[in-house]
């Protein structure tokens, strides 16, 4: 495991945030914070409000009360052009263009656009941005099939071209809605490997994430439920049947293989 810097590094902070879904009040004066150069997991029961805090911290939903601060300012105080420099987001099921090359796609990570007969190239594009656009593919492992149409790959390689596009833009902070949905376990494994990577350089990653024993390869935990947070910290601080009891209504055994946690549902099946 790769050491944290500490805490009180100017990150991205959400401070006693509420915000509102429809009627329905979905994140409860939430206050955490993740740091850069952490790989940070939100974790927590469907509906706790996980999607929701993730778009508020990216300054995609409104809070009604409270604050979210990037690298100690406001976020509002950053201007919408700054904000896409220093945030990037991999949403859930974002449905990519089948019909665009993967280093077109890419390539969408620096602000280039796409037209209908391939890219077109945000003026200026440098040097700069090409090698952006290749070490995100090469960091990814998808360089090897750049000049393939998303419509040509399957589900899981494109998901790495999306994560390929967002980590091309150079982010401070990378937040990752169930990044490794619908992967199988070395597709899983991988792209909890690239976070880890990318982390080292620096990047402060935020991934909601469903699967305890990816989560607890993180350096940090949020636990939310009902759209409160259960409990923050290291992964063994948090991942406690008594805080996983609370959080699903399940209990489980949290057993320790040299440095991993392993969590095993008691569900009697
Ligand atoms: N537009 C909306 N109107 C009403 N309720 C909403 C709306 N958006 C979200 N909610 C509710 O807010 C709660 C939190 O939703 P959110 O998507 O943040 O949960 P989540 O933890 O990401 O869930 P999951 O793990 O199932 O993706 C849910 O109960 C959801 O039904």
């Amino acid at each position: 495991m790769t050491e944290s810097p500490p805490a009180t590094a100017p990150g991205l902070e959400a401070l006693d945030v509420h915000v509102q879904a429809g009627s329905f009040p979905a994140v409860r004066g939430v206050s955490v914070h993740f740091p850069p150069g952490a790989l940070s997991a939100v974790i927590g029961p469907n509906g706790a409000g996980k999607s929701t805090l993730l778009r508020a911290c990216l300054g995609l939903s409104r809070p009604e009360r409270g604050e979210v601060r990037l690298l100690g300012r406001p976020l509002g105080q950053w201007s919408r052009a700054q904000r896409s420099r220093l945030l990037a987001y991999l949403a859930q099921g974002e449905e990519l263009p089948l019909g665009t090359t993967v280093r077109d796609m890419v390539a969408l990570g620096r602000g280039a656009g796409t037209w209908r007969f391939g890219l077109l190239p945000r003026d200026p594009w440098g040097p700069e941005d090409e090698a952006a656009v290749e070490g995100a593919l090469a960091r990814t492992d998808t360089a090897r099939f750049a000049t393939r149409r998303l419509g040509e790959l399957s589900g899981g390689e494109r998901q790495r071209v999306a994560l390929a596009r967002a980590l091309a833009a150079q982010p401070r902070f990378l937040l990752l809605d169930e990044p490794t949905n619908h992967l199988d376990l070395a597709y899983a494994l991988d792209v909890m490997r690239y976070l880890r990577c990318e982390v080292a350089g620096g990047l402060g990653a935020v991934a909601v994430l469903h699967d305890l024993n990816l989560a607890a390869r993180a350096d940090h935990l949020v636990l939310l439920a009902q759209g409160r947070v259960l409990a923050s910290g290291p992964p063994g601080a948090v991942l406690t049947p008594e805080h996983l009891h609370a959080a699903y209504g399940v209990w489980t055994r949290v057993v320790r293989d040299q440095e991993r946690l392993i969590v095993i549902p008691e569900d009697g099946l």
